[in-house]
């Protein structure tokens, strides 16, 4: 028998060889992009001065800033970059999938620039809340799981550098929103960011930061507001596309509500007035961009 000779490659495993060195490439220029992503972050940590406050450490990207985590996060700047995202995106790569890819890059650069611990609600589903928490601050972070939403407001607030997730349950078991606003932890996001059906980490959830430096004009206001117990003004302030977050009652009822941008604080007194539901004085407590609904998109690659 003659000896055996190699056999010749044939056209599909040279079309394979082709297409995986064209993705070996692909994976190349990316991870070339991403360091040049990170030297961008150096610059811009001594642009925005959220370098080290101050101690004796120069903070730089391995030696995290102990400046207020306020002054890292830009939660509507990242909404800017998540909505060109979803407006740029084609194909069949879920877009979950490419914001999951986006929040863990945001968040390890945010991580570079702050150090900071999670406090988790730990009155939600456990596995639900630490999805939620994943996805959005990625897997380098520390989470600390608190016993109640209280426990995390107070944590947030014992801090300058922490944030809180409080999962959002419409009857609240404490009005834990009251510590908000002022000097105290601010409602910074909700989560999810990007709605669609069946999506992974779709636990609707607060976040809590110490005040943003430049908090900007969110989409969505929030505020908290009492009024009299036994009123239900939810569809006159349904009807201004006002949505009440949460609500406690006992003596009297405590709301924390999401206002469109645009309807000013009269004019919410006003509605609750109007429905007889004798508000008291309302707080502004933070506020959020409005989420994408994909389900709504006209895009059908979503
Ligand atoms: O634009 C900034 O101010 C940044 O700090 C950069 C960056 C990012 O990685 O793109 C990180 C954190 C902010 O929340 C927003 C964006």
């Amino acid at each position: 028998m003659p000896p055996s000779s190699p056999a010749a490659p044939t056209s599909d495993t040279d079309r394979l060889a082709e297409l995986r060195s064209r993705i070996d490439q692909i994976d190349e220029q990316m991870h070339g992009l991403l360091i040049e992503r990170s030297n961008i972050i150096d610059a811009l940590v001594e642009a925005k001065g959220t370098q080290n406050s101050g101690g004796t450490q120069s903070a730089g990207p391995d030696s995290p800033s102990d400046a207020p985590t306020g002054a890292a996060f830009r939660p509507l700047r990242e909404a800017d970059m998540m909505r060109r995202l979803v407006e740029r995106h084609e194909g069949s790569l879920p877009m979950v999938t490419v914001e999951h890819i986006w929040r863990e890059i945001i968040s390890t650069f945010t991580r570079l620039q702050a150090d900071y611990v999670v406090h988790l609600d730990g009155s939600a589903d456990a596995i639900d809340m630490r999805d939620a928490a994943r996805f959005y601050f990625g897997f380098a972070l520390d989470l600390v799981t608190e016993e109640d939403p209280d426990a995390v407001v107070a944590a947030v607030a014992a801090s300058t550098t922490d944030l809180g997730v409080i999962a959002l349950t419409r009857a609240a078991e404490t009005p834990w929103w009251r510590a908000l606003g002022g000097s105290g932890p601010h409602i910074l996001a909700r989560l999810p960011f990007l709605l669609e059906t069946g999506r992974p980490a779709d636990m609707p959830a607060l976040v809590l930061s110490p005040p943003v430096s430049e908090p900007g004009d969110p989409d969505i206001s929030v505020y908290c507001v009492t009024w009299m117990a036994g009123k239900r003004p939810d569809n006159a302030l349904a009807q201004a596309g006002i949505e009440i977050l949460a609500r406690h009652t006992s003596e009297g009822t405590d709301a924390l509500i999401a206002v469109p941008g645009d309807v000013t604080i009269d004019a919410i007194a006003a509605i609750l007035q109007d429905a007889g539901a004798e508000p008291g004085p309302l707080r502004e407590v933070g506020g959020y961009a409005a989420a994408i609904d994909l389900d709504d998109s006209d895009d059908d690659d979503f």
